[in-house]
Parts: structure tokens; C-alpha cells; sequence
């Protein structure tokens, strides 16, 4: 599997769609993905650090219950053009289940939203940006932190993408060493105060568009509880002990429900 082309997203052999159940990454993609989990390790680590000193907590609390081996799992969005996004679902709205979620917009194609108030704003574009989605404060508006990165991914790693051009065809994600148990934790270690937001992807009439998301999920052994110190008179602890969901995220996904509610008491 190659990257045929430099542009971006580039073009892809059509056998990658008979064979997505059965992709095998290259050696090369494999160090790729690698290397960029290693070095996001560090910005997760500052992210979490960050949240726990904004509610006056100590500074590890959140880190420590992610974990030192907690779990990265990659999805790359593709979002094939369509000359009536109107029509199309990009990715319906749905609230992450990880911790945090690291997202690698496209450079150049806006459409990824956020949901505050009913209303839908789009994220813009920033070249060489992570965005960070952490979950709002006050539970109504997502709190984002952008990260200027000093390289982007090599271009080759976009061979996962596909290449259609139809929007008949929903767009193709696919996961790398995905879980079936998601929990939603970040809500959950902070007792409600980050909310995950809404969101959802629309596709462009003109151009493609791509991202990648790495949703970082704590230790699967960990049983994650609210952090010390958000526990008290004013603030009971508002969900079940363990943050696991009885279900699968996707199930949920699928009917449209928050996994979250089902761990609120
Ligand atoms: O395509 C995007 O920008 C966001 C993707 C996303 O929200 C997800 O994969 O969960
Ligand atoms: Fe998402």
C-alpha cells in the first residue's frame, strides 16, 4: 500500500475498499502512528495537568487515574466531497467516550461543529494545530485548546483513507486496535464539570476532507472515580462508581444516545 500521489488527502488504490476488515498496516505506518502517539503522550500529559490546576486540584489527580499505560486508539475520517452536504451525514452528533480526544483537522477543510445552545459552530481551520476536546466547563461551551505542533504527520500515513468520491457512500472510518468498553472519564474524574460536547462533522461541496482522531481513554483495569476534593456538600458524586458502560459506546452511538447518562445517577 502507497501513497500515490503528494497531494492531500492522497489518492488511494481501490482495493483498500474490498479490504478494510483486513487492512494490514505497512511497517512504515505502523512506526508512523507509533512515533506520533509517543509524542502526543507529553501534550496529553500537559492537558490533564492543565484541568486538574484549573479546579484548584492537585496537579496529578487526573493523570493518575488515566494511568501510565492508558489507551490510544486512532480513527481516520475520511469525508468523501458532496455536491449537497444538505443530504449527507459527515459524522452525526455524537460526544466522544475517551478522556480527551486529540484531533488532527484537515489543513484546509473546515467541518467539524460544535454544539452549544442548539445551535451548531463550525471549527476553523488553524494549519499545524491539534485540537484538544476536553469537554466544557460550564456546560455549554466546548472547551478547546489548540496545540501548534512543530510537524505534521508524514502525508503517506492518509493511505487508510479511501478514496471515494460518491455520496451515496457513507464516509469510511476505521479504527486501530479499537475498544469495545469505552468510558466516558473525563466527565466522570471531574464530577460533571467538563461535559464532552456535541459534535458532529458535515462534508464540503468542493473539496474533500480528512482528520484523524486519537481518543485517549484511561488504563482498562482503572476504575475511575471523581477526583478528590469535587466531592462535597454542594456537589454529590453524580455517577456510578465504576465508569464503565454497560454497553457499547457504538451501541449507543447508533441510537443516538449519550453513553454518559447511562453512568449519571
Ligand atoms: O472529523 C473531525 O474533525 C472530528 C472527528 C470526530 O469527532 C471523531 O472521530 O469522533
Ligand atoms: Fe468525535
Amino acid at each position: 500500500m502507497t501513497a500515490s500521489t503528494s497531494s492531500y488527502p492522497p489518492k488511494i488504490s481501490a482495493s483498500l475498499k474490498f479490504g478494510l476488515k483486513n487492512l494490514k498496516l505497512s511497517e512504515h505506518c505502523r512506526e508512523v502512528i507509533h512515533e506520533y502517539s509517543v509524542m502526543l503522550r507529553p501534550v496529553i500529559n500537559n492537558v490533564f495537568k492543565a484541568m486538574a490546576l484549573s479546579l484548584n486540584l492537585e496537579e496529578n489527580c487526573f493523570l493518575n487515574q488515566f494511568g501510565e499505560r492508558g489507551v490510544m486508539f486512532a480513527r481516520f475520517n475520511y469525508y468523501p466531497r458532496c455536491p449537497r452536504p444538505d443530504l449527507v451525514l459527515g459524522l452525526k452528533p455524537h460526544a466522544d467516550g475517551s478522556a480527551i480526544t486529540v484531533v488532527l483537522p484537515d489543513r484546509e477543510v473546515e467541518g467539524l461543529q460544535f454544539q452549544r445552545d442548539g445551535q451548531w459552530f463550525s471549527v476553523p481551520t488553524i494549519p499545524n494545530a491539534l485540537l484538544i476536546n476536553v469537554g466544557d466547563q460550564v456546560e455549554v461551551s466546548p472547551v478547546l485548546a489548540f496545540f501548534e505542533i512543530q510537524r505534521m504527520l508524514p502525508r503517506d500515513i492518509c493511505t487508510f483513507y479511501t478514496n471515494s468520491t460518491s455520496c451515496e457512500e457513507r464516509p469510511q472510518q476505521f479504527e486501530i486496535a479499537g475498544l469495545n468498553l469505552v468510558c466516558v472519564v473525563m466527565q466522570i474524574m471531574s464530577n460533571g464539570i467538563f461535559n464532552s460536547p456535541m459534535h458532529r462533522a458535515v462534508t464540503n461541496a468542493e473539496r474533500d476532507r480528512i482528520s484523524l482522531a486519537v481518543f485517549c481513554t484511561s488504563e482498562e483495569e482503572n476504575e475511575i472515580g471523581p477526583a478528590d476534593g469535587l466531592i462535597n456538600e454542594e456537589r454529590q458524586d453524580c455517577t456510578r462508581k465504576s465508569g464503565i458502560i454497560p454497553m457499547t459506546y457504538f451501541e449507543y452511538y447508533q441510537l443516538g444516545k449519550r453513553p454518559i447518562d447511562a453512568v449519571k445517577i
